[in-house]
Order: C-alpha cells, then structure tokens, then sequence
C-alpha cells in the first residue's frame, strides 16, 4: 500500500497529529534489563547523545529496589551526572514514596508512577496487589502535588484493562499505555483504546509498544490518535518481571514511520542513530532497529 493510500485509510479512522512526542525509554527500559552491569559513564552518555537529538522526553532511570533491578542502582549518579538540556524533561520510575524522596533529593523534576491491569504482574512487578498499588500511588501524588512534580502513569499488561482512569482521576498528565509483553495487534489496540478513551481524553494518553511478535510499528500506527509514543532506541529492553518480552519498539524506526507521514517530531534521525550505535557497541548488542540495520549505522 502506498503512503498516501495508508495515511488516507488511517486518517479515515481519525485524524492523524501533526507532531508527536516521543518519549525516550532507552536508558530505563531499555537497559534495566540487561544482565551485565552497564557503567554509569555510558548510561551518562548515552543520555547526552539523546539529549543533543532532539528528543522531548527522555525516561533517565528508575529510583527501584537495587536488589529487584540492580541494573539501576547507579539511579542518583545518572541523574548528577546527565547534562540537562534545556527543554528537554528526564523523568524517572518511583513505585512509592520511598523512590518519590530519594528522586526529588536527585534533582528529579518529574517522576513516573507505574501500575499494571494484571494482578499476577503487579504482585511480580512490584510485590502488590493492584489495589495496594493504587494506596502507593496515592501516596506518591500527595507528595508530587505538594512538590509540584508532575507525574506520568504507567499501566502495564493494558490490553483489556479497566485501571487507567483510576490513575488519570488521581492527577497523573499522562497515562502511557504498556503493551508490555508485545502481544497486541491492530485489532486488539482499537479496541483497548476504543474502551480507554471513553473515559481518558485521548491528549492525556500515550502508548509503550513492545515489540515480541512484530506488531508494535502497526500497533503505532493504528493508535495515531494518540500523540504521545513511548519508544527505546535501538529497540533496547524487555521487562525483567515479564519473562518473554522483547526490547522496545525502537525509536529510530518511529520517527522513520513518523517522518515518513509527513509527521513532526523535532527528533534529528542521524544524530539518533548516533546514539543508538553507540550504546549497542558498549554493550555488546546487535540494534534491533530495522532503520539502522538498512542504512548500516549499527
Ligand atoms: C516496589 C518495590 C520497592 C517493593 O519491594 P518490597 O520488597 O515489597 O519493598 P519493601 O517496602 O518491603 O522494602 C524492601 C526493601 O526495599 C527497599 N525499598 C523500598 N522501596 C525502595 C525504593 N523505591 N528504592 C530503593 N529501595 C527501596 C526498602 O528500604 C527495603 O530495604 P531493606 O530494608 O531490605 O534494605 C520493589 O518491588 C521494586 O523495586 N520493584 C521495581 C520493579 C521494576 O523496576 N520493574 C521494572 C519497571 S516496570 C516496567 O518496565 C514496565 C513499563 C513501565 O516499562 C511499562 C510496560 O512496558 O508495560
């Protein structure tokens, strides 16, 4: 199908944004699961390059139990580390108000709460119910609105979820929407959003797309109502309490669809690309992105 076709057939469902703002997950998401220690210098840098491609958001690092994700205990020397661009927000995971404190002492000036719709994945995710999540949260946003930090809500396992206005009526600006295992497809996303946005405006949604059975580009698109998009460059990531999920639907290859569409999204591909191969050589990984595989930027 052509573009002009594709953006005809998706406009017909509704209209298309003309910016999107990407939120970079990389350096959280992207890594926390990496089993070998990545060392603090590179996850500096590799925020750095992030930063200087032009990228709105970008998700530092998470303020976690070390001993549940010790790949991110190194959370307060990144976030004193990292060269805070102008314009440009870090926020970081804070599961409670202990992650809340110690963030904000970091210079956190915008934080992330995250629930999931599954209780099995909230109890492997972060020790409780989804109920008792939801006390943590309140608890979280106390504090946020007191400090006036603004935070952004997570729902992870969200296909066929019923908690995203519990975390939007509590005052989160944004709930991302977690495909977390990748198993969505077109079919499923319209109708979890068709559910979603009777009660959520869709400006206050944006969606986290992971990519395990190849569906996240389609899944994008097809929610591209929703002009938020959580992304990780060079498709980095998986979640360590979703056994099976694969990285990220990787950035590189969003904003190509993106700008591919005629759509607007102030990211610099070549300098993202940068980024990408550079954190992939560290590591030792080979990219997941489809864009740098093409055009060799590995
Ligand atoms: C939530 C807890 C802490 C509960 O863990 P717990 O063991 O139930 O907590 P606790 O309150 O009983 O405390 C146990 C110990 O943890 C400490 N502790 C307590 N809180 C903190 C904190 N904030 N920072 C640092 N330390 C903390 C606390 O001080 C104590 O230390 P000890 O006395 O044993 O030395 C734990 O389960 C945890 O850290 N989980 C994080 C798991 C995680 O980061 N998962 C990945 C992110 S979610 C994701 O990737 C999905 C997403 C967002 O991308 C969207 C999608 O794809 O769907």
């Amino acid at each position: 199908m052509c573009v002009f076709c594709l953006q005809t057939c998706v406009k017909a469902a509704h209209a298309l944004p003309q910016t999107v703002k990407i939120v970079e997950v990389g350096p959280r998401d992207g890594l926390q699961n990496e089993k070998t220690v990545v060392p603090t210098e590179a996850k500096i840098n590799l925020i750095n390059m992030l930063s200087e491609s032009g990228l709105p958001v970008i998700e530092a690092t998470s303020f976690v139990s070390p001993k549940w994700v010790p790949q991110m205990a190194d959370q307060v020397e990144v976030m004193q580390g990292i060269s805070k661009k102008p314009g440009v927000s870090y926020p970081v995971l804070t599961p409670n108000l202990k992650g809340f404190q110690a963030a904000v002492s970091a210079g956190a000036s915008e934080v992330a709460i995250f629930g999931a719709a599954s209780e099995l994945f909230s109890k492997k995710n972060i020790n409780c119910s989804v109920e008792e999540s939801l006390q943590r949260f309140e608890e979280v946003m106390k504090a946020a609105k007191e400090a006036a930090v603004p935070v952004r809500g997570y729902v992870s396992c969200v296909v066929g979820c019923p908690y995203e206005d519990r975390l939007y009526s509590m005052g989160c600006y944004e709930i991302s929407l977690g495909d977390t295992i990748g198993v969505g497809t077109p079919g499923s996303m319209t109708k979890m959003l068709e559910a979603v946005t009777k009660e959520v405006p869709v400006s206050a949604l944006a969606v986290h797309c992971h990519d395990t059975y190849g569906q996240a580009l389609a899944n994008i698109l097809i929610a591209l109502q929703v002009s938020v998009v959580d992304s990780s460059v060079a498709g980095l990531g998986g979640c360590p309490y979703a056994q099976g999920a694969s990285g990220n639907v990787a950035t590189e290859d969003v904003v190509y669809m993106l700008h591919g569409l005629g759509i607007k999204t102030g990211v610099d591909l070549s300098k993202l690309m940068d980024a990408g191969a550079f954190i992939c050589r560290t590591i030792n990984r080979k990219t997941s992105s489809k864009v740098a595989q093409a055009t060799c930027k590995l």
